[in-house]
């Protein structure tokens, strides 16, 4: 049986004023010891001094976005060096925001992924069909191509966490059904077995993303490919994403 590690990771998007920190605080204060990995990805302006109030706790931080040079001419953006020296371990990649919001396709994503193994930063990849997509039957077909494009080809299991985020689900409060996540799930991890083998394929963690909260954690993370999850609303507030935190742990 693989044993991988389950991740409670919270995107704070473009959400976090100063006052925020303090949720950090409240957060550690309420976590004994998870057994799962929890990170935190608060905007850019907020990284190093939550990194400062985590060292010794069992919180780690990413950044949400990095661009794939490592220094330059490139007003307004951040290098994954710029992020690993601010305290992050990891960064999210190809969230369909970004996809949607800046054009990203699936070659930025991979170089950006590229760019995070560079800096030593773990890379979450993310991927996930539209409404019209799942309507018109297409979901595996698009999720399959985001794989095979976004994902470097030296990419490791240990520096590499896929997130399925149907864009649908984003927000919305609606999910998939559980089954709907576990086929989606399956086919990611057999995709990837294909392609760089099975000890890969055995080890990447595969978290899930869209209106994951409190009440419907346990249920998704107890899926069989589900390694935790990527929560975006509902890891605003300390007191929201503890429960979050505590199903990730009880499953690890
Ligand atoms: O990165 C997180 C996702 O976009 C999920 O956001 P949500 O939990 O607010 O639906």
């Amino acid at each position: 049986m693989p044993t991988r590690r389950k991740m409670a990771a919270g995107n704070w998007k473009m959400n976090g004023l100063a006052e925020a920190l303090s949720e950090l605080d409240t957060l550690d204060a309420t976590l004994p010891r998870p057994r799962c990995d929890v990170l935190l990805c608060p905007p850019a302006t907020l990284l190093s001094s939550m990194a400062a109030l985590a060292k010794g706790t069992a919180i780690k931080l990413g950044g949400q976005d990095c661009h794939w040079q490592e220094k330059g001419a490139h007003t307004g953006d951040i290098s994954a060096e710029m992020l690993a020296d601010a305290g992050a371990v990891a960064v999210i990649v190809g969230h369909s925001e970004r996809r949607a919001d800046h054009g990203e396709d699936d070659a930025t994503v991979r170089a950006k992924a590229e760019a995070a193994h560079r800096a030593g930063l773990t890379a979450i990849i993310c991927v996930g069909e539209t409404g019209d997509d799942r309507d018109a039957g297409r979901t595996l077909d698009v999720v399959g191509a985001q794989l095979d494009g976004s994902i470097p080809d030296n990419a490791d299991a240990a520096g590499t966490i896929i997130a399925y985020e149907p864009v649908w689900a984003i927000g919305t409060g609606r999910t998939p059904t559980l089954g709907d996540i576990e086929e989606v799930h399956r086919f990611i991890r057999a995709r990837l077995t294909d392609r760089f083998g099975d000890a890969f394929g055995d080890a990447v963690r595969l978290l899930y993303g869209g209106s994951v909260k409190a009440g419907n954690a346990a249920e998704i993370f107890e899926i069989a490919d589900v390694d935790g999850g990527l929560v975006g609303g509902a890891s605003l507030k300390a007191s929201d994403f503890k429960g979050i935190v505590d199903a990730a742990s009880r499953l690890s």
